[in-house]
């Protein structure tokens, strides 16, 4: 019997799914899905690894104690797979906090510990938490494992990681963590897989989905990222603000008379793109769009962007290797080019029909800088970590 371990990876907008036989060396694939709770029509989707449509379901409203998605995620796979047997469910965890530095069991306690951390991850936190719960209820015996968005960037060192506040406050955990992780480790091991050369060279690696991060990367691993304490720094984002003048949070309070919860509800979930352009957080959508607002919330994610590779260059000492990942960054090539036409002065040059046609190495032959565009895979991620640690330290 085949043993496999159920993925989740609860993002900001929707809940991906795979199942991944791990007996290999190397996790497979067996099924993907989408499994969206917080809709007002609740809906599950379960494809197979080339995309076709296996089972679907939409609900009338949403479950009280969100957990009947899940139950019909297990009841599938007991139907179409009962030949393999289920050793555990592997979560993507947003914020790990100081402590984690890699996978770990999820118990009771290690749960409430990072449900302590949603002050610093609202918007997720509790998205990531949330299916762990369900589980739990629905399967107590399932074995569960966190693997964290922040682990990958645990090596930061000072100046990087540090804020220009009393040191007190760093001593306390107020300092850079980093975020998207799980993605920034799959498309760097891609990287070493496409062009080893480039493994010890000074790499950046652009994650552009809803939430968005540079990653500044050498011989492997994070050495600066644009997230930090919260994932609300650095890039702009479908609704988040990026980097902004710590005033301007005063100033809201102070003027405007907004609650704190305010605040963070406007920079969570009402600025980037969506606030910016008055239109839509989706950049379909507004590359699709005639309108003013359109262009100019776009025009301002692409200066944002180059402007943040080249802070990240500065960490590295110079750029040999851009990579693009991330919805916007693996489908959008007007968005890959207008960044890279503002970084021409660092010596990054695309190739156009290279771009259009959104090949794996999209640099022109003159450029002094490699160019890629790389499909992330953070379920992946988590399979291999769920298997090395099943295998490693039978915590199943
Ligand atoms: N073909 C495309 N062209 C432009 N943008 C796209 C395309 N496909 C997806 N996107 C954008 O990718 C973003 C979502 O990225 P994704 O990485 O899937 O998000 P999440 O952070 O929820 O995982 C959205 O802004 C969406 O508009
Ligand atoms: C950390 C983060 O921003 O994640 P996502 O892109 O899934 O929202
Ligand atoms: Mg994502």
């Amino acid at each position: 019997m085949s043993d496999t371990v159920l993925v989740l990876n609860s993002g900001s907008s929707s809940i991906k799914f795979g199942l991944f036989d791990i007996s290999a060396a190397e996790p497979i694939l067996l099924c993907k899905g989408l499994l969206d709770e917080h809709e007002a029509n609740p809906r599950l989707v379960v494809k197979s690894p080339a995309g076709e449509d296996l089972f679907a379901t939409r609900k009338e409203a949403p479950d009280a104690d969100g957990g009947h998605l899940f139950a019909e995620v297990l009841a599938f796979i007991e139907e179409r797979f009962g030949t393999h047997s289920l050793r555990a469910a592997g979560h993507r965890i947003v914020h790990g906090g100081p402590d984690y530095s890699g996978p770990v069991a999820l118990t009771d306690e290690v749960t409430a510990k990072l449900a302590a951390l949603t002050p610093l991850a609202p918007l997720h936190q509790p998205r990531s938490l949330a299916p762990v719960r369900a589980l739990a209820a629905i399967r107590p015996e399932l074995t569960q494992i966190a693997c964290f968005d922040t682990a990958f960037h645990h090596g930061l060192a000072p100046p990087a990681r540090r804020f220009a506040i009393p040191r007190r406050y760093e001593q306390r955990g107020v300092r850079r963590y980093g975020f998207h992780g799980l993605s920034f480790e799959y498309v760097a091991g891609r990287l070493a897989e496409i062009a080893p050369e480039l493994v010890a060279k000074r790499s950046v690696i652009a994650h552009l989905g809803n939430g968005a991060s540079l990653c500044a990367l050498r011989h492997g691993r994070s050495v600066d990222t644009t997230m930090a304490l919260t994932p609300l720094d650095g890039l702009v984002m479908g609704t988040r603000c990026g980097t902004i003048d710590p005033g301007v949070l005063l100033y809201l309070q102070q003027h405007e008379k907004m609650s704190v919860e305010q605040v963070q509800h406007l920079l969570y979930h009402e600025s980037g793109l969506l606030g910016v352009s008055g239109i839509s957080a989706d950049m379909r959508t507004l590359l699709a769009s005639g309108e003013v607002g359109a262009r100019e919330a776009v025009d301002l994610f692409t200066f944002r962007a180059a402007q943040q590779v080249a802070m990240m260059a500065t960490t590295l000492g110079g750029l040999d290797c851009l990579v693009f990942t991330g919805g916007i960054g693996e489908h959008a090539k007007e968005i890959r080019s207008a960044i890279c036409e503002r970084l021409g002065w660092l010596g990054v040059h695309i190739d156009a029909a290279a771009n259009d046609a959104a090949r794996e190495r999209i640099n022109s032959g003159g450029s002094a800088v490699d160019v890629f565009a790389i499909p992330t895979d953070e379920e992946m991620t988590i399979a291999r970590h769920c298997a090395a640690l099943i295998r490693e330290r039978h915590v199943t």
